[in-house]
């Protein structure tokens, strides 16, 4: 695409000329029609002379006009060639008056019912069955069809807004709520009014609304959920203030106010999603015991590294994730007190780092910790790479430069100096020099480029302490080198003398190893009954290895496991090992086609290129 922003790839708009500052959403929801409709107010401020342009990004947006909010006056403007991917570009004639440098303009307009921002649901795809449901997902450039904005990372605005909806629906935003009130004249609706007064990038502007209960879960957290399953979500999720101040010891206050949880409806298509004031969560965390929740902590970090701090662009998305993964393990870590935790985390996931870039990634491009996004949907190149390539690289610097309590310093600080910015890899690279300023020939030993923009592992791979994972990995030998007729030395206890992270561990090493025979994969089912467990980690890897193993009895259950949710990351991957086994391809494709529809877009897309249906 030509015309796009030099900084971001992904946008047309232009803060550098004329910047966006803050907005305020008025609009109505209507869920007949799925659309919203209002207008969106935009504080506009001049940043170079001689600009009288504001440029924006708007996708699939009819327009119906706009206005200049002082004097009243209508505005002209072009809508751009679309794209299907980038949307187009609203370039708006700012009035021409040499005196002022701040306008306020109004953009009346009504998303559309295919709004890539947002999923509606019937009352049928909801808990309750009685109320429909509705949820946006911005990241990473939705936002530009739920709203005109310049929807780029690299700009930030506070908002307010003021929706209307029906009064059995509760509305929710990414921002501090009060109590709705009457409408004024129409006693069906109800009138909800949120501030963010923090500038956020339009990637973290959400809206949620349907039949949503909430419950006190600490002195600033609330989690939301359909009041179907409000006491499991609310028992899950009961640490959150703990997580919270733990995370404040390691990295400052947090500034937000409110931190609540949004439990979703399984077709969410994320594990978590940092939206301020609101992390969504998917329900496939909800394992009865609390075990899954560090992705809650992954998301309570976010509110420094990606929220307060923010990648420019997305090529440097490393910075949001792979410092918010490094946060996230030190969290949980104390959060269980155990301090190898981090390390047999991070051990992990080097494993898993290493099945996608080689096997998945065939160490192409998208295996860069900077990817060259250029004309790139960034949905396509989103993968597991930025959060562990950072995640591996900020864990080697912290052992180089004097270890955790020094380089935890570090990481306050450089929060400190880009709160409420954007910034690339190069400007934290300069801090990270200038803080370790004494300690540039270390620095220098480093290999940046390899690290930035080399393709495949990283260049130097950690050696983790992982302690913990010792009778993980006992417990996978065993299987893997036993013979079938001496499979009486397994028992019921094997697993559940484990810690559940343990037990993830274990599941997830077998599934790098060879095939386990069908004798062997059915004394575990007699045995640990993984095929009946709640939590979503242990059947996602169980499931894998009776694919692995090709047991074609589990087809129905692996069939049944991605039709119940949609969770982009365990739904793709049994895919694509369905589409492996020769034998079952034609099944996982059937299945797709049956149950597109009902898919979440990101995960439809993904799927049906994982899927080779074009
Ligand atoms: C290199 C790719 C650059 C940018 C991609 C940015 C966004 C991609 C978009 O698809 C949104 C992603 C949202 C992710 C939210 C949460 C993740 O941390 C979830 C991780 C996967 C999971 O646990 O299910
Ligand atoms: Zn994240």
């Amino acid at each position: 695409m030509t015309d796009m922003n030099p900084d971001d790839s992904a946008s047309f708009s232009r803060p550098d000329e004329c910047r966006v500052t803050s907005l305020h959403l008025n609009l109505d929801v209507d869920f007949v029609s799925r659309t919203l409709c209002g207008f969106v107010d935009l504080a506009v401020k001049r940043m170079k002379d001689g600009v009288h342009n504001l440029i924006l990004d708007a996708q699939m947006i009819p327009i119906k006009k706009i206005l200049d909010v002082d004097y009243g006056q209508e505005l002209k403007f072009t809508l751009g060639e679309n794209s299907a991917i980038f949307g187009s570009k609203l370039e708006v004639q700012l009035p021409v008056s040499a005196s002022k440098c701040s306008h306020k303009i109004r953009v009346h307009y009504e998303t559309s019912p295919q709004c890539p921002a947002l999923q509606w649901l019937r009352p049928e795809q909801t808990l309750g069955k009685r109320h429909p449901y509705l949820f946006s997902q911005s990241q990473a450039i939705h936002a530009r069809s739920l709203f005109p904005c310049q929807d780029t990372p690299g700009n930030k605005v506070s908002y307010t807004a003021k929706i209307t909806a029906p009064k059995d629906i509760t509305i929710l935003m990414s921002a501090i709520r009060s109590e709705p009130e009457p409408h004024p004249s129409d006693g069906g609706k109800l009138v909800y009014q949120f501030e963010q007064k923090f500038p956020v990038c339009t990637y973290l502007i959400a809206i949620v609304g349907g039949d949503l209960v909430s419950s006190i879960v600490g002195p600033r957290s609330k989690v939301w959920t359909e009041r179907e399953m409000i006491e499991e979500a609310a028992y899950e999720f009961s640490e959150t203030e703990k997580t919270l101040q733990i995370a404040e010891s390691l990295m400052g206050p947090y500034i937000w106010g409110q931190y609540d949880v949004l439990v979703l409806p399984p077709i969410f298509p994320f594990g978590g999603m940092e939206n301020p004031c609101l992390t969504y969560v998917t329900p496939t965390l909800i394992a009865g015991d609390k075990s899954l929740v560090d992705i809650l902590a992954h998301e309570i970090c976010h509110s420094w590294t990606g929220n307060l701090v923010t990648n420019k662009n997305w090529e440097h998305f490393w910075l949001n994730e792979g410092h918010t993964e490094f946060i996230e393990r030190k969290v949980t870590g104390r959060l269980h007190n155990n301090k190898t935790l981090p390390q047999f985390m991070a051990a992990g996931k080097a494993v898993e780092l290493k099945e996608i870039i080689e096997e998945v990634l065939k160490n192409g491009p998208y295996t860069r910790m900077i990817p060259d996004l250029k004309g790139v949907d960034p949905n396509d190149a989103f993968c597991i790479v930025p959060y562990e390539k950072g995640f591996t690289l900020l864990f080697y610097l912290e052992t180089l430069l004097g270890g955790r309590e020094v380089f935890e310093k570090f990481l306050r600080a450089y929060v400190e100096n880009f709160k409420q910015q954007s910034i690339d890899s190069n400007q934290w690279k300069d801090f990270l020099y200038s803080y370790f300023h004494d300690k540039t020939e270390v620095l220098d030993s480093v290999e940046w480029e390899k690290w930035f923009y080399g393709q495949g592992m990283p260049p130097v791979m950690p050696k983790y302490d992982n302690s913990f994972a010792v009778p993980c990995k006992q417990l996978c030998q065993r299987w893997s080198t036993s013979a079938d007729n001496d499979l009486d030395q397994f028992d019921s206890s094997d697993l559940t003398s484990m810690a559940p992270l343990q037990v993830v561990e274990c599941l997830g090493l077998l599934v790098e190893d060879p095939p386990l025979s069908l004798i062997k994969i059915q004394k575990m089912n007699e045995l640990y009954k993984l095929n009946v467990t709640k939590n979503s980690e242990f059947k996602f890897r169980w499931l894998r290895l009776c694919i692995k193993a090709q047991w074609k009895e589990a087809i129905p259950k692996v069939l049944e496991f991605i039709n119940e949710q949609g969770r982009m990351r365990l739904v793709r991957t049994l895919y694509r090992d369905l589409y492996g086994w020769e034998d079952a391809r034609p099944t996982a494709i059937d299945n797709f086609k049956k149950h597109r529809g009902e898919m979440h877009h990101i995960l439809e897309t993904m799927l049906s290129t994982d899927l080779k249906l074009g």
